[in-house]
C-alpha cells in the first residue's frame, strides 16, 4: 500500500476499537473518534467514508500491510456470517416476531366459516390471510374441486366479521393510566372484537394538543397496544388561531381534531366556540381530515330544579336529566351548521369534515343533521351503545355508573334513535369509553351531580348492539357498516373496516346465538366495576379478534406480546 496515497475508510466500530478510540457519549450516528498516532481527533457519521486521513498516513507501511492481511483474512468470515444471518432473515421473517404477536404459529392460512361478512354480504368460504394482508377472498361454491387449503382455522357457524374500529375511546394514557391505560384498554378492545381504536385527546394528561405532547401518546403506546390505535388531535383556544401550531400537529400524525362546546371535565382542555371551530374548519380542509365535536351548548336553562312538584335529588337521575336537556344538543348542532356550509363542495372549507360525536337526542338535533346532510354539508353523526341500550325511566336512584353527557334521555328518545340508525340518518357507532376511578364515579353517595360523567364499555359494544339489536332486526352487514366500515372512512383508514382483497386481516370471529353473563367472564377493563354492563347477560360472544394477521385474541386469552401499531396520519 502506497502510505503517501492512503485513504483512511473509516472503519466499523467494533473493528476499528484497536486502531481508533472511540471518545465520550454516542449519540446515534456520530461519535467521537481520535487516532492514536498524533492524538488528532474528529467526529465520525457511522457509514460515511471519511477524508484522506493524515494520521494513517503515519501509520508505517509495514504495520498498513499487516493491518490489510488481517483484513482478508477476516473478510470471508464476515461475509459468510453475513450470509448466514441474511439467509435465516428470510426464510423465517416473521417466525421470531409473530411467535409473541400472534396466538397462530404461522402467517399463511385460511380462516373458513359459514357465516363471513363482507362488503358484498354475507358469504359462506374462506378467506386467505398472508402477511398480515387479506389475500384471496373465495365462495364456499367455488372452492370445490380447487386445491386443498392449508393452515385452516374452521370456525363453522360462528360469524367471521371485519374487527371493530371505534372512533370514540378515552385511554387516559399517559397521565391518568390508573383510569385506563393503553395495556388495560386494548386488551380489552381485543376481547371485545375491537382492532382499532382511536383514542380522544382528552382524560390522559397532558392532553394531545400538540406535536409535544402527540409525541408522549406515542411514546406510552410503544410495545403497549394489543391492538392499533390512532389518535385525534385537540382543537382548543391556545391552538384554534395558532395555524402553524394546527399544522405541527396534523403534520405530526393526529387523524383529525376533537373539540367541546361546553366544559370538558378537563382543566387542560378548555371548550371552543364557533369561531375557533371555523378556523379547524379551515385548516382541516387542506389535509382533508374532520373535525369531531362534542355537541351541548349550555342554555339559561329554566329547569324544573327546585321547584314546586320538581325534585333536585342529585341521587335522582331525573335531576341530572334536567341539567342538560336535548336543547343543549339542538344549540350546538344548529351553531356548528351554520359552519358546515363551508365544506360543501366549492365553499370555502371543502374537504373539511364534521362528525358530531355521541349524539342522544334523537329529536330536534336529529332533524338539523338531517337537513344539512341533504343540503350538501359534510357531516356525519355518531352514537353509543348506551343511548341504544339504556332508558332514563330504568336508571336507579344513585347509580352513577350510568352518568354520562349527553345524558341517556327518555325510552321514546330511545326508539327514535334505533329508527334514525337503522335508516342510516345515523351513520356509525362509538363507544365514549370514558371510564375514571372508583372513586370519582361516587358509588357510595350515588350523587349524580357530582360523579364523573362517563361510561366503561369498550369490551362489550359488540354483544351490546347485538343484543338489543335483536329486537330491530340488525344485521350483520349493519354491524359491519355500523361499526367498522364507516368508522374507519371517518379515520382515513381505507385498508380497515371491511374484509376485502389487500386490506388489513383486522378481523373479529363471535357467536351470536351464544348469551353469557358478563360477571364470569374475563374482564379487562381497568375498573370492570363501574361499567353500567356488569351484572347482566348479553348475547354474541367473542371467542377470536386478529389484528392485521396476528391472532391477538383467543378463548379469554391474549398473545404474549403487544403488537398493536401507533396510527399516524400522513
Ligand atoms: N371528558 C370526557 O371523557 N367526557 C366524556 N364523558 C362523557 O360522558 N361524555 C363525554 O364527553
Ligand atoms: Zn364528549
Ligand atoms: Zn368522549
Amino acid at each position: 500500500m502506497d502510505s503517501a496515497s492512503a485513504v483512511c475508510h473509516l472503519p466499523t466500530p467494533h473493528v476499528s476499537k484497536s486502531h481508533w478510540s472511540i471518545h465520550g457519549p454516542r449519540f446515534p450516528h456520530v461519535t467521537k473518534i481520535s487516532c492514536p498516532v498524533d492524538g488528532s481527533t474528529k467526529t465520525w457519521r457511522d457509514g460515511k467514508r471519511a477524508p484522506a486521513c493524515q494520521s494513517v498516513l503515519l501509520v508505517s507501511k509495514s504495520a498498513a500491510e499487516e493491518m490489510e492481511a488481517i483484513q482478508w483474512k477476516l473478510l470471508p468470515l464476515l461475509t459468510l456470517l453475513a450470509s448466514f444471518l441474511l439467509f435465516f432473515y428470510f426464510q423465517n421473517p416473521s417466525k421470531q416476531y409473530q411467535k409473541n404477536c400472534s396466538l397462530l404459529p404461522y402467517q399463511h392460512y385460511w380462516i373458513t366459516s359459514n357465516r363471513i361478512v363482507t362488503p358484498h354480504g354475507v358469504i359462506s368460504g374462506a378467506v386467505e390471510v398472508k402477511e398480515g394482508k387479506i389475500v384471496s377472498i373465495v365462495k364456499e361454491e367455488e372452492k370445490n374441486g380447487k386445491t386443498k387449503l392449508e393452515n385452516v382455522i374452521d370456525y363453522g357457524e360462528a360469524v367471521v366479521m371485519p374487527g371493530l374500529v371505534d372512533v370514540h375511546a378515552h385511554l387516559d394514557d399517559p397521565g391518568r393510566a390508573e383510569w385506563e391505560g393503553f395495556p388495560s384498554g386494548t386488551q380489552a378492545a381485543a376481547a371485545g372484537g375491537i382492532t382499532t381504536l382511536v383514542d380522544m385527546p382528552l382524560n390522559s394528561d397532558p392532553s394531545t394538543v400538540s406535536r409535544e405532547t402527540l409525541q408522549l401518546k406515542i411514546k406510552a403506546a410503544e410495545s403497549r397496544i394489543y391492538v392499533d390505535v390512532g389518535f385525534w388531535g385537540g382543537l382548543v383556544p391556545e391552538n384554534a388561531f395558532n395555524a402553524s401550531a394546527l399544522e405541527d400537529l396534523l403534520n405530526a400524525g393526529v387523524l383529525g381534531l376533537k373539540s367541546f362546546m361546553c366544559p370538558s371535565g378537563i382543566n387542560d382542555f378548555p371548550m371552543t366556540n364557533a369561531s375557533h371551530i371555523k378556523e379547524g374548519l379551515s385548516i382541516l380542509a387542506k389535509y382533508r381530515r374532520p373535525l369531531l365535536v362534542h355537541a351541548e351548548k349550555q342554555l339559561d336553562f329554566e329547569s324544573d330544579l327546585g321547584v314546586e312538584g320538581g325534585s333536585n335529588d342529585a341521587r335522582s337521575y331525573s335531576t341530572y336529566l334536567k341539567t342538560r336537556p336535548a336543547s343543549w344538543e339542538e344549540a350546538a348542532i344548529r351553531d356548528l351548521l351554520t359552519l358546515t356550509k363551508d365544506t360543501r363542495i366549492g365553499a370555502p372549507a371543502e374537504g373539511a369534515h364534521l362528525h358530531i360525536v355521541h349524539l342522544s337526542d334523537s329529536s330536534n338535533s336529529l332533524d338539523l343533521i338531517k337537513d344539512a346532510k341533504s343540503g350538501g354539508d359534510s357531516v356525519t353523526v355518531e352514537t353509543c351503545p348506551h343511548y341504544l341500550a339504556f332508558s332514563a325511566e330504568e336508571i336507579r336512584d344513585g347509580d352513577t355508573r350510568f352518568k354520562c353527557s349527553p345524558p341517556i334521555r327518555d325510552a321514546a328518545n330511545k326508539e327514535k334513535l334505533w329508527e334514525a340508525l337503522l335508516a342510516g340518518h345515523v351513520d356509525m357507532l362509538s363507544s365514549d369509553h370514558s371510564p375514571t376511578l372508583p372513586e370519582l364515579k361516587l358509588l357510595d353517595d350515588g350523587d349524580f351531580l357530582r360523579a364523573w360523567g362517563g361510561i366503561s364499555s369498550l369490551q362489550f359494544v359488540l354483544p351490546v348492539t347485538w343484543s338489543y339489536g335483536q329486537k330491530y332486526g340488525v344485521t350483520l352487514e349493519q354491524l359491519a357498516l355500523w361499526w367498522s366500515k364507516r368508522p374507519a372512512s371517518l379515520a382515513g383508514q381505507e385498508l380497515k373496516g371491511a374484509i376485502a382483497i389487500g386490506n388489513h386481516a383486522d378481523m373479529v370471529v363471535w357467536d351470536p346465538d351464544v348469551e353469557f353473563d358478563l360477571d364470569d367472564d374475563p374482564i379487562y377493563l381497568k375498573h370492570a366495576g363501574i361499567s353500567a354492563y356488569m351484572g347482566t347477560k348479553l348475547s354474541g360472544k367473542v371467542s377470536a379478534t386478529f389484528v392485521r394477521g396476528n391472532l391477538v385474541f383467543k378463548e379469554g386469552k391474549h398473545a404474549p406480546a403487544a403488537c398493536g401499531v401507533p396510527i399516524l396520519a400522513k
